[in-house]
């Protein structure tokens, strides 16, 4: 157990210990992210900032579990969850989720938020009534919940990353990864889901990691971390 910065006692819920990565392209390996050791408790959130090319997109991707880390390993709530033996466990999947840069790749266009919000329930849950997980996730995140009807091209880029971010909250994560969600946003809009995305993590007890070139954004976060290029 670690002290938050609100004081309180929260478990781990993300850890990383001498986690690394590397690219194949054809027969060369390049090392892509230098070793990593890291803990993120529950409602704390980790900015993680670098350099372009630094491996922070690495990072995220193997805390989501998209990539095997070379060496090292990673656990969520004290639950093996990837290395390079152990790839992420089917009934753990829900415990960690992404908010994408482009909202557009976690929906499938022709359905509704409220059906692709559903649809994440039933494949990562085994609970048979999406609709109240909807509801406290769009209200959570803020997502005005008249707009869970229309699809995905029906609503604003503002509007659809509040949705992306519902989808992820709808299945009781215990670790959000965002790599630079508002990228594709203008800045006011940017702000307002950046200011709902920190909100969520402290409202919902989620550990949140956060991919930012935005050195503002950082230092809202309780904290940061600065990933360097790895040395070849
Ligand atoms: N699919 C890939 N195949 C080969 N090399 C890759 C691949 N993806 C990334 N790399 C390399 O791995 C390293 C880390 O890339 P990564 O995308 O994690 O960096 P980043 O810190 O997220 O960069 P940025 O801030 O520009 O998004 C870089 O040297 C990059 O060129």
């Amino acid at each position: 157990m670690g002290q938050t910065p609100a004081g309180r006692a929260r478990p781990v819920a993300l850890s990383l210990a001498g986690v690394t990565a590397s690219h194949r392209t054809g027969s060369l390996a390049r090392v892509a992210l230098a070793p990593t050791t890291l803990e993120v408790h529950r409602g704390e959130t980790v900015a993680v900032i670098g350099r372009s090319g630094a491996g922070k997109s690495t990072l995220a991707d193997i805390v989501l579990g998209l990539r095997a880390p070379s060496n090292g390993q990673v656990e969520v709530l004290g639950e093996a969850w990837n290395s390079a033996s152990r790839s992420p466990q089917r009934a753990l999947r829900h415990l960690v989720q992404g908010v994408p840069q482009d909202p557009a790749t976690a929906f499938v266009p022709r359905w509704s938020i409220r059906q692709n919000i559903a649809r994440a329930v039933r494949q990562l849950t085994r609970d048979t009534n999406a609709e109240p997980r909807i509801r406290r996730a769009a209200d959570l995140a803020q997502l005005d919940a008249d707009l869970l009807d229309r699809r995905p091209a029906e609503i604003s880029g503002g509007q659809a990353q509040r949705a992306a971010i519902a989808r992820a909250l709808a299945v009781d994560p215990a670790v959000l990864v965002a790599d630079e969600p508002t990228s594709a946003l203008d800045p006011a809009t940017a702000q307002a889901v950046s200011a709902a995305l920190l909100e969520v993590a402290a409202d919902a007890h989620i550990a949140l990691l956060l991919v930012t070139h935005d050195l503002a954004l950082a230092g809202r976060c309780h904290r940061t971390i600065t990933i360097s290029a790895p040395t070849h």
